[in-house]
């Protein structure tokens, strides 16, 4: 019970929370549900994600954080708190150092709002940190060696890029292209192939269970699956079967947004570097990490051996827990805002 160092990866798709010693309590989507009427916060996480796309009209279910950045301010910090208040953070015999990672493009002024609000709810030392950084640290990579260290994190709002040597990046990018921009992808071909509305969370199951951007993906045995919607013609409900190679082409565009920014950080970085990536490879992070086949077809463009970091999307929160640990000895004056 005593000093628990708290780590959290308040992402724009999911929130984790790790807890020195005791690992990843709290893994919830980061949702609020509110009534429109009263402005009431009604749920969080997981209980108000059930309800994205089946409230009635006075009642929204929202994504606070949405493309890499706090759309609704307010609703981040209510969030947050909730979260915080949920693992007991306040209540901690000694008040918890906590790290923060957040996306990766708010101000400087959301930053203090967030450190604020870490602090009511019971934090102490509160320190914000870069995404990549972490997530390279929680897939096992030793980022604080002079030698280069690839990292694409593929989150829900942003893919952040970063070749990160001596514990610093040395070049990144951040792009607006990741999970959620895959999801739109699918529902806007289903849309206008099939005539037939589907929610985001239909598409989302779509990308997990028959998505593939494989080279070869279009040739592989094809997988299928039914899903259900609104034919937008006569208002019925209607169930459709979508293969994994129609798929494949609606995801192509977004896939190469991701191909060329990495293109790009490749050739900004310096060679020395560049050599160490061909050695090491180049770590997948984030749930995106998970969309089957992505990882040969980075191999292949980028011409250097790309792996998926074990356990893609809990590296960063457990990139948090391993900061903490080493927050003493880092002492990097960036961290603390
Ligand atoms: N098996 C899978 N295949 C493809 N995509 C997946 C899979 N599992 C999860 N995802 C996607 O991963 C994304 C969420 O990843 P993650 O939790 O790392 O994002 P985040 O950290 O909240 O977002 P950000 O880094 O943008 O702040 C979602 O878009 C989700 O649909």
């Amino acid at each position: 019970m005593f000093g628990r160092d708290i780590g959290i990866d308040l992402g724009t798709a999911n929130v984790l929370v790790h807890i020195k010693g005791q690992g990843i309590v709290l893994d919830e989507p980061a949702v609020v549900a509110i009534d429109n009427n009263t402005k009431q916060v009604l749920a969080v996480g997981e209980e108000a994600f059930q309800m994205v796309g089946r409230t009635p009209g006075n009642i929204v279910a929202i994504r606070p954080m949405k493309d890499g950045v706090i759309a609704d301010f307010d609703h981040t910090e209510a969030m947050l708190s909730h979260f915080l208040k949920k693992v007991n953070a306040k209540s901690m015999l000694s008040k918890p150092r906590i790290l923060i990672c957040c996306p990766t493009n708010i101000t400087s002024v959301e930053q203090k709002a967030i450190i604020e609000a870490a602090e009511k709810s019971g934090g102490k030392n509160v320190f914000i940190e870069e995404e990549p950084k972490v997530a390279a640290i929680g897939a096992g990579m030793d980022i604080f060696q002079p030698s280069g260290n690839m990292v694409i994190d593929i989150g829900g709002g942003t893919t952040d890029i970063a070749v990160l040597s001596m514990g610093s990046i040395v070049t990144a990018t951040s792009i607006k292209t990741a999970g959620d921009q895959f999801d739109i992808d699918i529902l806007n071909y289903i849309k206008k192939e099939y005539k037939l509305l589907v929610g985001v969370r239909t598409a989302e199951t779509v990308k997990t269970e028959v998505a593939t951007v494989a080279p070869n993906g279009k040739e592989q045995e094809p997988k299928d699956l039914d899903i259900r919607g609104r034919d937008m013609v006569s208002g019925l409900p209607r169930t459709i079967t979508i293969t994994s190679v129609e798929i494949y082409d609606a995801l192509m565009e977004s896939v190469n947004h991701i191909v060329q920014a990495a293109k790009n950080v490749l050739e900004r970085t310096p060679p020395e570097l560049s050599a160490d990536i061909i050695d090491r490879g180049v770590f997948l992070t984030g749930g995106g990490a998970l969309l089957t086949g992505i990882d040969e077809l980075l191999a292949e463009e980028l011409k250097v051996p790309v792996l998926v970091a074990e356990d893609p999307m809990h590296c960063v929160a457990n990139g948090t827990g391993i900061m903490l640990d080493n927050l003493d000895k880092m002492s990097n004056k960036k961290v603390k805002i």
